[in-house]
C-alpha cells in the first residue's frame, strides 16, 4: 500500500509515492530558483516520499536545446542547495535526472551511436567517437559527484524514452562495428559503464536509479529478452531502484495521454520486477490512489511515479493517507497545461490546477472581508471560481438553470479518451460541498438578483454555433451536443462538419473508439507496433473550410493521436470545403471551384461556439459584475483558460 515505508540500503522512503522526472521550464537560469524550489517543497510538503528532478545534461552535447539545462558545475551545486534542502526540510528524498538527449538534443551538435537522425528532429547527429563516449561516461559521473555535493539523494540515470543510452541499447539507432554497438553486450556497455562510472564516484549510500525502457514500440528496438538480461547485468553494476521506461518519444503509441487506460502500463513493471531483486518503480497514467495500490500489493511494483497527478495536486498523498481521497485534484491525462506547455517553450503547469509551478506567482491568499458572492454557470469555471472563492474564506452561492452541473464537463467524459474528466466534475462536486458553498440548480439569474451581491462572476458558458445550411426533405444539421447526449438518430455516412478538438472527438465518439493497452501490443512487443486497423460500421467524412492539414491547431503531444484514431477509422478528410445545402441526396459541397454531393445521411456541426452571455447584456457596466470563461470568449472550448480565469478572479476578489 502506498502509506508503507520502503527499506532501501541506507536510505528509508516515508512511503512509496515518488514524483516522476518533471522539467518544468523553471530548471534554466537563476532567476526561477525560488519558484522551482517553491514547487518542489510543495509536493515534499504534501507527502511525496521521493523526488525526480526534470532531466539535467551532464554535459554540453547532450542538452535537449542549447538553453537547456545542465548539471555539472560547484555553481550548479550551490543553486540545488535550495531544492535539496527544502526538499528534506519536509522528510522526502530528492534524486536528480542525468538526461542525455543523444539524437532527440535540438540543436546541431547532437551526437548519437550512429548518423541516423531522428523523424521528430530536424537536426541528423553525429556518430559518437571512442573518446566521446569515453568523456560522455565521465561526465555522468562527475554530475553524479557534484549531485552528491548539493545534498541529492540520488541520481536517476535516464536510459529510455529514445534518449542517449536507449539509443545504443537499441539496434534501431545503434550500427557500430566497435566494442559499443552489434551484439547486446556491446550496446549495453554505455549503460553499464556508466553506473559502474557513477557507483565509484559516489558514497555507498547514494541511490542510483536508473530508467529502463521495457518496451520501446519501435521497430528493431530491445527485445524483451534483451531487456531482461539489460536489467539484470545493470543491476550488477550498482543500481539500486530501476524505473519503468515506455515508448520512445518517436513511438507511434500513445504512452501517457488521456487516451491511454489508467495503469495500462503495469505489465511493464511486472516484467522487472520478476527479473531484479531490487525494487521497481510502476509509471503511467496512476493517477488515483486504488490504481495505486492495486498495482502494489499485486506485486507489480514496489513504488509508484505519479509526474503530472502531483502538478495537479500537490497534497495526493497527504490526502491519501488522512482518508480524504476524494479531496484529490486527479490529473485526467489531457497534457493540455503541462507537456503542451513545455513544447511550446512555456512553463508546465496544469489545466485542473493552475497553480502548479506557479506557486508562487498566484497564491490564494485568506480574504480580509468575507464577502457575498454569486457565481452564476456551473461548468468549469463557475465550479472552479466557486471552490477558490470559498477557499479564501467569501461566502459563496452558485446557480445555474440546469438541473445538472458540469456544463461541457458532461459532454467531454463521454468521448473515448476523455472519461476521466468524470474526476474533475466529483472533485469540484465534493469540494463545493466540503466549503459550503451554497449551490441551488434550476435557477436563473435575473437582475434582482444584484442587490444582494458584493460580487457577481457569470461563467454561463458556451452553446454549439449552428449551421447555417439550406435543409431540404425534412433534413436537419445536428449540433454535436444533441449527438452526444444521444438525442437524434444517427445514420451510417456522417458528415462532421469542423475540423478542431470537437470535430476529432466525434471521430472518436462516433467510431466508439477502443484505446489499446500493453496487452494489446503483447504478441508485437518490440517488434512491430502500428496499432491495427478497426472495422467500422459507419463511413465518417470530415470537412473543414479551411484549407491545410487537419487536426493542426490540436495539441502538440495529442494531435498526433487524435489524427492517428481519424485514420484507423478510415475517416475521409476533405478541405477548402463549402457548405451548400444537404437533403436526401447527401450533402452538396464545392472544393475547388466543383460541386459534388456526399453521399451521408447525417451531417453533424463541430463549428465551434457563441458565448451563452445574453443575460448580462445590461450589467457589462456594473463594477461587481465579473465574466469569465466560455461566456467572455468562446473561440474555442477550453476548460484550462477557464479554470485559469476563476482563479485569477478569485485572487482579485
Ligand atoms: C511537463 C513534463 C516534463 C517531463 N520531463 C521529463 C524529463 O525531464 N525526464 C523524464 O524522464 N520524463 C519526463 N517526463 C515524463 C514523466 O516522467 C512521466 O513519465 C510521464 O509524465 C508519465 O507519467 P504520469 O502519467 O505519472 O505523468 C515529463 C512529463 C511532463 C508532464
Ligand atoms: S494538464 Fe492535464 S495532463 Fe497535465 S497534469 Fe494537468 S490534468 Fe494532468
Amino acid at each position: 500500500m502506498l502509506e508503507q515505508q520502503l527499506q532501501l540500503k541506507h536510505t528509508q522512503l516515508r512511503n512509496r509515492l515518488v514524483m516522476g522526472s518533471m522539467h518544468t521550464g523553471l530548471e534554466e537560469g537563476w532567476h526561477n530558483r525560488k519558484r522551482l524550489r517553491a514547487f518542489y517543497e510543495a509536493r515534499a510538503k504534501g507527502g511525496t516520499a521521493m523526488l525526480i528532478t526534470g532531466g539535467y545534461s551532464p554535459n554540453l552535447r547532450g542538452k535537449l536545446t542549447p538553453i537547456s539545462s545542465s548539471f555539472n558545475s560547484y555553481y550548479d551545486v550551490f543553486k540545488h542547495r535550495a531544492y535539496t534542502d527544502a526538499v528534506h526540510k519536509h522528510g522526502g528524498k530528492i534524486c536528480l535526472q542525468l538526461l542525455h538527449a543523444g539524437r532527440y538534443a535540438y540543436h546541431p551538435f547532437n551526437q548519437a551511436p550512429s548518423a541516423i537522425q531522428a523523424p521528430i528532429n530536424p537536426y541528423k547527429p553525429k556518430a559518437m567517437s571512442l573518446g566521446s563516449i569515453k568523456k560522455t561516461i565521465k561526465d555522468f559521473a562527475h554530475s553524479a559527484y557534484m549531485a552528491e555535493k548539493a545534498g541529492y539523494d540520488g541520481v536517476e540515470v535516464m536510459g529510455s524514452e529514445g534518449y542517449l543510452i536507449n539509443e545504443f541499447m537499441a539496434p534501431h539507432t545503434n550500427k557500430r562495428e566497435d566494442e559499443f554497438g552489434g551484439n547486446l553486450e556491446n550496446r549495453m556497455r554505455l549503460a553499464l559503464e556508466i553506473v559502474k562510472a557513477v557507483r565509484a564516484k559516489v558514497s555507498e549510500k547514494f541511490l542510483i536509479i536508473f530508467r529502463l525502457s521495457v518496451i520501446d514500440l519501435i521497430p528493431n528496438g530491445s527485445t524483451p529478452d534483451e531487456v531482461t538480461i539489460q536489467a539484470i547485468e545493470l543491476e550488477k553494476a550498482g543500481v539500486d531502484i530501476f524505473n519503468t521506461g515506455i515508448g520512445w518519444h518517436e513511438a507511434r503509441v500513445p504512452t501517457i495521454a488521456s487516451m491511454v487506460p489508467p495503469g495500462a502500463f503495469k505489465e511493464a513493471s511486472k516484467r522487472l520486477k520478476d527479473v531484479v531483486s531490487v525494487p521497481v518503480i510502476a509509471v503511467n497514467r496512476i493517477n488515483t490512489p486504488e490504481i495505486a495500490n492495486d498495482i502494489l500489493t499485486a506485486g507489480e511494483a514496489d513504488l509508484i511515479s505519479m509526474a503530472r497527478p502531483l502538478l495537479a495536486d500537490p497534497e495526493f498523498f497527504n490526502k491519501y493517507v488522512n482518508k480524504q481521497s476524494k479531496q484529490i485534484n486527479i490529473c485526467i491525462g489531457c497534457n493540455q497545461g503541462c507537456l503542451d506547455h513545455v513544447f511550446k517553450n512555456k512553463r508546465a503547469t496544469c489545466l485542473v490546477n493552475p497553480q502548479a509551478a506557479f506557486e508562487l506567482d498566484y497564491p490564494l491568499e485568506q480574504a480580509t472581508k468575507a464577502k457575498n458572492v454569486l457565481v452564476v454557470g456551473a461548468g468549469p469555471a463557475g465550479l472552479s471560481a466557486s471552490c477558490y472563492l470559498a477557499q479564501k474564506g467569501h461566502h459563496v452561492t452558485l446557480i445555474d438553470q440546469k438541473e445538472q452541473m458540469g456544463g461541457q464537463f458532461n459532454l467531454a467524459m463521454q468521448i473515448p479518451g476523455k472519461e476521466d474528466f468524470n474526476h474533475t466534475l466529483n472533485y469540484y462536486t465534493n469540494e463545493l460541498a466540503r466549503l459550503n458553498v451554497s449551490v441551488k440548480l434550476g435557477k436563473a439569474y435575473n437582475d434582482s438578483m444584484l442587490e444582494s451581491y458584493d460580487d457577481i462572476i457569470f461563467a454561463t458558458g458556451v452553446r454549439p454555433r449552428e449551421a447555417t445550411i439550406k435543409c431540404n426533405d425534412g433534413k436537419r444539421v445536428f449540433a454535436y451536443d444533441e449527438v452526444i447526449r444521444g438525442e437524434v438518430e444517427l445514420g451510417k455516412s456522417i458528415a462532421i462538419l469542423g475540423a478542431g478538438g470537437i470535430g476529432f472527438d466525434m471521430v472518436a465518439f462516433l467510431s466508439e473508439h477502443k484505446s489499446q493497452t500493453i496487452s494489446d501490443f503483447k504478441t508485437q512487443w518490440g517488434i512491430e507496433c502500428e496499432p491495427q486497423p478497426h472495422k467500422d460500421e459507419r463511413q465518417l467524412y470530415m470537412l473543414k473550410r479551411s484549407a491545410g492539414r487537419f487536426g493542426s491547431e490540436l495539441g502538440k503531444t495529442t494531435g498526433w493521436i487524435h489524427r492517428q484514431v481519424a485514420k484507423q477509422h478510415g475517416v475521409k478528410q476533405i478541405a477548402d470545403c463549402q457548405y451548400n445545402s444537404f437533403d436526401k441526396n447527401g450533402l452538396s459541397i464545392t472544393v475547388a471551384g466543383e460541386t459534388q454531393t456526399l453521399p451521408v445521411d447525417t451531417v453533424i456541426a463541430c463549428i465551434g461556439q457563441v458565448s451563452n452571455n445574453e443575460v448580462l447584456k445590461n450589467q457589462l457596466d456594473n463594477a461587481k459584475v465579473h465574466v469569465i470563461g466560455g461566456a467572455k470568449l468562446a473561440s474555442a472550448i477550453d476548460a484550462k483558460r477557464a479554470i485559469f480565469e476563476a482563479l485569477q478572479i478569485a485572487r482579485s476578489i
